[in-house]
């Protein structure tokens, strides 16, 4: 299959995954986690908006009872801190006792998953891990076990398969880096 290089708003991008690569190893983790948590109905919380497609194919792939569910998080400036907070939104399940895994489409310098296990966790799950997509470990600035990465990257940036630059670029079944 040819992949030309695909032009999104000022920058362009050359072909870095292909979907079969891609779809292979949410296979891989979609198999590990069957396994895991085979008997506990894990529920999935997808991190949107990114991880849309992620989160489809891996359910599509698991073998034992799960659920899934969307969250959304809404980054503001906290008038008495420095930094952004990102508060959860759209958390209508009762997680108490439940086997939580987030899903993310990738964990860049991990803000966003280092933000939001500490409100996950103080709601009380029976167990908390984090499967992801993609993972960038030059890049991550948080001390974070990531349970589950699908793929690891090098530090560019990408776009594709739910993946976005600037709104864009998400409908695409490859992922695409930068040049
Ligand atoms: O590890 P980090 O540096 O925090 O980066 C990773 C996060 O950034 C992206 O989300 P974004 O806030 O762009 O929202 P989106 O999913 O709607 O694109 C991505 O989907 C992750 O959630
Ligand atoms: O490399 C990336 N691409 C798209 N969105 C992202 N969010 C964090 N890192 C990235």
């Amino acid at each position: 299959m040819h992949h030309p290089p695909v032009t999104i708003h000022d920058k362009q991008f050359s072909i870095y995954l292909p979907e079969r690569k891609i779809l292979h190893s949410v296979e891989i983790v979609a198999a590990r986690l069957s396994h895991d948590y085979r008997g506990k109905r894990p529920l999935f919380l997808a991190v949107l908006n990114g991880s849309f497609m992620f989160a489809a194919d891996l359910m599509k792939e698991m073998s034992t009872p799960c659920e899934i569910s969307f969250i959304r998080l809404a980054s503001y400036t906290d008038m008495q801190s420095t930094g952004s907070v990102k508060e959860i939104m759209g958390l209508n399940e009762d997680i108490k006792d439940r086997h939580v895994v987030v899903l993310e489409d990738i964990v860049d310098t991990g803000h966003t998953v280092a933000a939001l296990l500490p409100q996950l966790r103080q709601q009380g799950p029976a167990s908390l891990e984090v499967a992801t997509l993609l993972i960038k470990p030059e890049s991550l600035q948080h001390n974070l076990v990531i349970k589950y990465p699908a793929m690891s990257i090098a530090n560019d940036f990408v776009v594709g398969y739910g993946l976005d630059y600037n709104g864009l670029g998400r409908n695409l079944r490859d992922i695409y880096k930068v040049m």
